[in-house]
């Protein structure tokens, strides 16, 4: 398959109703967006609980596109076989949550699904260069993780035009989580993201009942994005 540089609008479902999750997807997708990104914390990465890899493979049979797994938990190494099994397609895994990223990263992609590495605000890139072989998606957050809803972080734009200029034209996604509005999403494209996580920005005012509304809002993301 090709690598797709293009822009990819990935609505965090984090914000969606979680009481009708397969149809939030299947409403997203109808809209427009380019992946579906499913946030999953333990309580114990993160000072917040979501749902683990059963809830993900419920909703695996409602997303047609892609399944951006994002793993905020302490020991990813316990839990890839089980989100591997769910139908992820990609699975980022935070460098502070385990002892052996490099391990971590290989291990993902031997089960055949694609390897994400998640930068917390506070953390650098070094040693990035030694994993570049490994991955294929860097999530900068732009938030610390843990909740939807956050302001946008902007020490993460420096970061994100640091990390272009290191991978150069590898086949590497930079994705940008955390507090991704029309607003900032011109200069997150500029400094060389290709995908924009957005949870609030895309459910925010819309509803199953109007879900005309996350169309309208991730067409004002890529507006955003364009106009950058
Ligand atoms: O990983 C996350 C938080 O840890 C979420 O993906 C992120 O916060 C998206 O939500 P919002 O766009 O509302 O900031
Ligand atoms: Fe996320």
């Amino acid at each position: 398959m090709t690598f797709d540089r293009r822009l990819k609008i990935a609505p965090s479902i984090l914000s969606a109703d979680f009481a009708a999750l397969g149809a939030e997807c299947r409403a997203v997708e109808e809209q427009g967006a380019d992946w579906v990104h499913v946030d999953v914390m333990d309580g114990a990465f993160v000072p917040n609980l979501t749902f683990g890899a059963v809830a993900a493979k419920a909703m695996r049979p409602h997303i047609r596109g892609v399944m951006d797994v994002h793993l905020m938990v302490a020991r990813p190494d316990d839990w890839i076989a089980d989100f591997v099994a769910a139908g992820a397609d990609f699975i980022t895994i935070h460098p502070e949550s385990g002892p052996h990223t490099h391990r971590t990263l290989q291990s993902i992609r031997k089960a055949g699904v694609k390897a994400g590495l998640a930068l917390n605000p506070g953390t650098g890139l070094d040693g990035l260069e030694w994993l570049l072989d490994d991955i294929d998606l860097i999530c900068v957050m732009s938030v610390n993780p843990g909740f939807g809803g956050q302001s946008f972080i902007p020490s993460a734009l420096p970061k994100i035009a640091a990390i272009r200029n290191l991978i150069a034209d590898r086949p590497i996604h930079i994705e940008v989580d955390g507090g991704v509005v029309p607003q900032n999403a011109g200069a997150i494209v500029a400094a060389g993201a290709d995908v924009l996580v957005a949870g609030s920005a895309v459910f925010k005012g819309g509803s199953l009942a109007a879900p005309d509304v996350y169309g309208r809002n991730i067409a004002a993301l890529r507006a955003g994005a364009a106009a950058g």
